[in-house]
């Protein structure tokens, strides 16, 4: 059967990263999404913005939800302090295969677990099954239509902490429009837009930061 683009993509991290180096293969991933085929990845240049507010918040809970082939599980995981550690959520089975192998190819695999599932489902589960109290930042990257009931679930279920830091990719393009509202018209949150561009692309496209008042 015919490889997929993300099983490309793998390929090109295997042949051209190096093992245990995860800014090597954020190089790679980039190189072969900028040159060769475009993918959804957050990207280099918004990627840079997602390294500064993560370093801020200095999680040691981080929430993903959307992994797809893992560019920003490992571009978050090598920041992580010591301890720190990424739950990642990802709904497709065949993304999920891939980016298990890009995390231990990273290096990373140990401060990252993939929970395969929807995030509703996932995030129902959080406190019970994954022994979660709260969660310090959340990185949302899944289904554009998602964002905002995901947000207030994890409202009512009590997983947001003062402060937890939520941020968003997307919210211009593909847009989160219900999200971007909802988010900034909130008393509960304390709202910052980033604009970047599109991955690998010309197009506008932005982060938006959310943080929690409690
Ligand atoms: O749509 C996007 N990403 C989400 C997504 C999309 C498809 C599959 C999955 C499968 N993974 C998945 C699904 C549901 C899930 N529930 N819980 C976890 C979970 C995980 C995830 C996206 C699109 C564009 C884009 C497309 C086209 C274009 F022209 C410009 C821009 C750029 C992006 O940066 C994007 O992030
Ligand atoms: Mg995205």
């Amino acid at each position: 059967s015919s490889r997929s683009k993300e099983q490309r993509i793998l390929d090109f991290v295997l042949k051209h990263a190096v093992p245990g180096d995860p800014t090597s293969v954020l190089n790679a991933i980039d190189k072969y999404c900028s040159q060769q085929e475009w993918a959804m990845n957050v990207g280099d240049e918004k990627g840079l913005i997602l390294d500064r507010v993560m370093q801020e918040a200095s999680p040691s809970l981080v929430l993903e939800l959307g992994t797809y082939c893992g560019y920003s599980a490992v571009r978050m995981a090598r920041l992580l302090k010591q301890g720190a550690q990424i739950l990642t959520v990802e709904f497709n089975r065949d993304n999920a295969d891939i980016a298990r192998q890009v995390l231990e190819f990273a290096g990373v695999k140990d401060k990252v677990q993939i929970l395969e599932g929807s995030s509703e489902e996932v995030i129902r589960q959080l406190q019970k099954k994954h022994a979660v109290d709260t969660v310090d930042f959340i990185f949302i990257d899944h289904w554009k239509d998602r964002y905002l009931p995901d947000t207030k679930l994890m409202e009512e279920l009590g997983l947001l902490r003062k402060g937890t830091v939520i941020l968003a990719d997307n919210v211009i393009f593909p847009g989160a429009p219900d999200f971007l509202q909802y988010v900034r018209s909130s008393p509960k949150y304390d709202c910052t837009y980033y604009p970047s561009h599109l991955e690998y692309l010309d197009a506008e496209d932005g982060l938006e930061k959310a943080v929690y008042k409690g």
